[in-house]
């Protein structure tokens, strides 16, 4: 494809295709007008309708032979060019010209859509403001976007675009950061927290500190990702090239066989290449070679433009056939900050315990572990040295204080390690089934006490859940925490199954046998699920914009933190199958109707041709629809 030639045509009339297109239309019709209006001599017109064929195959013509000789494919153009030569040869002129005119109308009309639709999220880079306010010693200064440096700082003022991605370092606004998520919504911001290129300020001015330089902020790379995606094409995509490859061939070499007949058999030979021509142009496969193409074009761009990232035509064909989806819960159906809500001690005194928990937690990342040191910090507890202090991954963490080596962790871990719980199972029950998630801190011969954590479910999971099954998939929660407050909050939820207490290599298998039963697409936020995204059918990170390796580790990345944004994959998916199918099935009935009416004699090259090329713009208006949901 010459696709990057394409992308400096602003309008259809200086797109070459179409412009030759267009004069050698007009060149025909007087030519036509001239012919049967004003009965002039052929001595005339056709040297005009030989001029008519010239401009508007051309460009087309050379392509063909270019396909020919360059990737040894005999592209529908191959087809077209021995039509329009059996039709000159035949002497006729008008029906070769309106063969030329239309078919390089039509293709051109297709490449231009095709490349314009691959190319939409293009139109996002403009959105980014070409000039910075720099600030340099106190002073501002406008500069051009694209010299700012990693650690410039730079004015935002109310109303303006942020040039590049960066940190706020003075201000408060909220920032509309459709650009980049998709998301409406303006989002508040304040120091300390990431701004993306081409968001736009609200309220107040801000002093933002850059973190990339223009080339590759957040929406640059988007920008790169959804073009790289655009050249990766889908399954059926694939099949239906190398159907074409073998298909086109042999429709050239049955018209060869009956332009050759008459020569063998003495038949009437303008009878038979006739023939051959309708047949070259009823059976040529536009419609089905474009169905695809552009329904995967439209959806790939289309739900870039809603911050749904989808990495190649493989995936969204997925999404249009997931069955299963697997979440998971901490950071996905919950907003992953979880917050403590109860403290119970077996012996010592509240203090205490929170201390040494906290103690034992200061270096975890894991979103229980920051809980409960920000709770204990609230309560102005202090943090004691904890040496050698490990995580126990999926169960908890160790750690020595006091020369005692102490574990804290789920129930699961303290049945492991032997020790005896019955005392505090029923209280530990009921915390766990009110959602809570409890963890004990202990040693090998006592426990001290437990905490209990909460962490909030998103306010819109119940709802996506819910139009999830509307549109018929099945929701499946997967997590490592313990199944009561799993179930506590499945239920909430509403959601189909619930697999917890998995480690990630469980969940890995769990994605396994989910896919047994049919694709399944696992929802993470792409940092500590990898390896399960990375199994199933389609892996999905939430809130990648500003976490590259959620974008990196993800086959479908949505930009914004939203449950809803599933939905929109989910429908664009679904709709990008629907409209792919219909275009298919719609591009095959075309060809067998005109096919046989063709070689049948029930219509003319004109009418053939016009048939077909007016079903190959049907097909690429059908198919634009798939990124509209
Ligand atoms: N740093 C920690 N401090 C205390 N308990 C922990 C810690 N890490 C893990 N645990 C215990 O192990 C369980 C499983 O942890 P894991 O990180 O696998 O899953 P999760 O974060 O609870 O849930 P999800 O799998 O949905 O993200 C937790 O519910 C908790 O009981
Ligand atoms: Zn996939």
């Amino acid at each position: 494809m010459k696709k990057k030639k394409e992308n400096q045509f602003h309008s259809w009339i200086t797109y070459p295709p179409l412009r030759n297109a267009l004069i050698a239309a007009i060149i025909a019709l007087i030519t036509f007008g001239m012919e049967y209006f004003l009965q002039i001599s052929s001595t005339i017109t056709t040297p005009m309708y030989i001029i008519a064929i010239v401009i508007g195959g051309y460009l087309w013509v050379r392509e063909g032979i270019e396909e020919l000789i360059v990737e040894h494919e005999i592209s529908i153009s191959m087809l077209m060019i021995w039509a329009t030569s059996g039709a000159a040869y035949l002497g006729m002129w008008d029906e070769a010209a309106a063969l030329v005119v239309l078919y390089g109308a039509a293709e051109g009309i297709e490449e231009y859509t095709f490349s314009k639709t691959r190319n939409a999220i293009r139109s996002l880079l403009d959105l980014a403001p070409k000039e910075a306010r720099l600030v340099r010693n106190g002073a501002e200064e406008i500069v051009p976007a694209e010299t700012l440096k990693v650690g410039d700082r730079f004015n935002v003022l109310p109303g303006e675009s942020v040039p590049t991605d960066g940190i706020i370092i003075t201000g408060e606004s909220s920032l509309d950061e459709s650009p980049v998520t998709g998301e409406s919504m303006p989002v508040k911001k304040k120091a300390g927290e990431k701004v993306f290129a081409a968001t736009i300020n609200g309220e107040s001015a801000l002093l933002v500190e850059a973190t990339t330089a223009f080339s590759d902020n957040t929406l640059s790379r988007i920008i790169e990702l959804v073009e790289n995606a655009q050249e990766q094409k889908g399954h059926a995509q694939m099949w239906m090239e190398r159907f074409g490859r073998v298909y086109s061939p042999i429709v050239l070499l049955s018209a060869i066989l009956l332009m050759i007949v008459p020569f063998v058999t003495g038949a009437d030979s303008a009878y038979w290449i006739e023939k051959a021509v309708i047949l070259l142009v009823a059976a040529a496969p536009c419609a089905l070679v474009i169905s695809l193409p552009i329904a995967m074009a439209a959806g790939i761009s289309g739900a870039a433009k809603r911050g749904i990232l989808i990495k190649g035509g493989a995936h969204l064909e997925h999404l249009g056939v997931i069955e299963t989806i697997a979440f998971d819960k901490t950071g996905t159906l919950t907003y992953g900050k979880p917050k403590v809500t109860d403290v119970i001690t077996f012996q010592e005194d509240e203090r205490a315990l929170l201390s040494k928990a906290a103690s034992l937690e200061q270096y975890s990342t894991h979103p229980l572990a920051k809980a409960i040191v920000i709770y204990a910090k609230g309560n102005n507890i202090p943090l004691l040295p904890a040496d050698a202090s490990k995580t126990l991954i999926g169960s908890g963490v160790q750690g020595h204080i006091d020369d005692m080596l102490w574990y804290l962790g789920s129930p699961k871990l303290f049945e492991e390690l032997g020790i005896e719980l019955k005392a505090h199972t029923s209280i530990i029950e009921d915390l766990q089934s009110a959602g809570k998630t409890v963890v004990l801190l202990g040693n090998r011969d006592q426990l001290l006490g437990l905490i209990a954590i909460q962490d909030t479910i998103r306010e819109n999971a119940a709802n996506v859940i819910k139009k999830l099954h509307g549109l018929g998939i099945k929701t499946v929660m997967l997590t490592g925490d313990n199944s009561k407050t799993a179930q506590r909050v499945a239920e909430q939820l509403g959601m189909d199954d619930v697999r917890a207490s998995l480690k990630p290599d469980d969940k890995v298998n769990a994605i396994k046998e989910l896919m047994k039963s049919g694709p399944t697409l696992m929802v993470g936020d792409g940092v500590n699920d990898a390896p399960a995204l990375a199994t199933a059918t389609c892996g999905m990170a939430m809130g990648a914009a500003g976490t590259d390796a959620a974008i990196e580790a993800a086959d479908i990345a949505l930009m914004a933190d939203d449950l809803n944004k599933i939905i929109e994959a989910m429908k664009i998916g679904q709709k990008a199958r629907r409209v792919s199918k219909q275009n298919i099935v719609f591009a095959i009935i075309i060809l067998a109707i005109l096919i046989p009416s063709g070689v049948g004699g029930l219509i003319s090259v004109a009418m053939a041709v016009l048939v077909h090329e007016a079903s190959e713009l049907l097909a690429v208006a059908n198919g634009l629809r798939s990124g509209k949901i």
